[in-house]
């Protein structure tokens, strides 16, 4: 008998504590808010900063170029719910000098209030085979991508921490879930974001702060176009498998899952299945999310071999394809 107490009372301690972790957070209120958009006068940065606006938040668009900043304010501007809102532009460049961060951000607490939501969008992408990428370049994208995100982020927190709320966002990508042809320099900086965001997730819990960290497809924007200047043929072919998408579409669901404090937030079939197959020891922010990620596991890493056959076949045909050319050419 005594047993059978112990058992039961064993198995419900388990329970809560398998549970626990599931609890969903307390959505953000948007409309008031002050939310900082690092990369916000382009691209997927200029969208989520439109997109909180339509919800009544306060923005501070943080980049370096002013004129692309006085665009996007004017733009945002047109967004506008309420004639109290406004719209703050601060140019710094966030890869460089943290004091520097650190004081702008300040300017805009003292100037909108304390910072409800920090939306570390500032990033960039070079392509190319490892061994013709400048090792420059390597470094470039860590200091950008990654340092990028950790300077506004460590600016932020200690208020965020003091007020017992707050939302910390990065932008990662689906090249943050796979490293990929061509993106031996990006997806490193990507997937940093994830250990950073999961470290962080673990301190910041108790304080009421989530994270979320977004993982876009191929998205059309200014940036993106950039990229494929120079991109690869390999790493163009791979990534159409998941297609490319709007930037529009890519903020209202990522704004939607850093206000629920959604720890993943993906984009489209390919970006749910990466996301399910990728979860690892990362935070779970709902009892479904936990049910599918279970469920699903065997059955994505099986459809993940067969699309991982494709991409080596890409990568063996376009090689023997540019040694034909390659031969041809000697022939000529
Ligand atoms: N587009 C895509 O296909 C995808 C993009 N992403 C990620 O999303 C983010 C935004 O991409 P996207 O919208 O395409 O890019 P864009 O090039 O269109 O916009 C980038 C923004 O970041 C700013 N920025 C760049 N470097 C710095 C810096 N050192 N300091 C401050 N601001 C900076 C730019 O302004 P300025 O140059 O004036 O500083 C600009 O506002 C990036 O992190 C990217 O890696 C993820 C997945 C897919
Ligand atoms: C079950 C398993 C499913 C597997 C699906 C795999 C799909 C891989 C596609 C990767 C696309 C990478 C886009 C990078 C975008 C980016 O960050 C740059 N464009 C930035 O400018």
């Amino acid at each position: 008998m005594l047993l059978v107490v112990a058992a039961f009372i064993v198995a419900f301690v388990l329970l809560l504590y398998m549970i626990s972790p599931l609890i969903s957070p307390k959505p953000l209120k948007l409309n008031g808010a002050h939310v900082v958009v690092t990369g916000g006068s382009s691209g997927i940065g200029k969208c989520i900063a439109m997109e909180c606006y339509k919800h009544g938040a306060f923005i501070t668009l943080v980049a370096r170029d002013e004129h692309k900043l006085v665009q996007a304010k004017k733009e945002v501007e047109k967004c506008a719910i309420n004639d109290k809102q406004v719209v703050l532009c601060i140019s710094v460049d966030v890869s460089k000098d943290y004091n520097q961060v650190e004081s702008v951000i300040k300017q805009a607490q003292e100037k909108l209030g304390p910072v409800d939501m920090l939306v570390n969008c500032a990033g960039m992408s070079i392509s190319g085979k490892f061994e013709e990428v400048e090792v420059d370049r390597f470094k470039k994208l860590m200091e950008v991508n990654y340092l990028g995100s950790v300077y506004p982020t460590r600016a932020v927190v200690t208020t965020m921490k003091e007020r017992r709320m707050g939302r910390i966002m990065f932008v990662s990508s689906q090249a943050g879930q796979i490293g990929l042809f061509g993106y031996t320099a990006y997806s490193p900086s990507k997937f940093a974001l994830r250990g950073l965001a999961e470290a962080l997730q673990m301190e910041m819990k108790p304080y009421n702060i989530y994270v979320t960290v977004a993982y876009p497809p191929d998205t059309d924007t200014p940036g993106f176009a950039e990229e494929n200047k120079t991109k690869p043929l390999e790493t163009r072919l791979i990534s159409e498998t998941s297609g490319v998408c709007q930037p529009e579409q890519v903020a209202k669901v990522v704004v939607k899952d850093a206000v629920q404090g959604n720890f993943t937030s993906s984009f489209g079939p390919d970006g749910y299945m990466l996301s399910a197959l990728t979860c690892g020891m990362s935070p779970v922010t709902s009892i479904t999310e936990g049910l599918q990620q279970i469920v699903t596991m065997g059955l994505f890493r099986t459809i993940a071999l067969f699309y991982l056959g494709s991409f080596d076949s890409i990568v063996r045909r376009c090689m023997i394809q540019r040694e034909q050319s390659k031969a041809a050419d000697k022939r000529e």
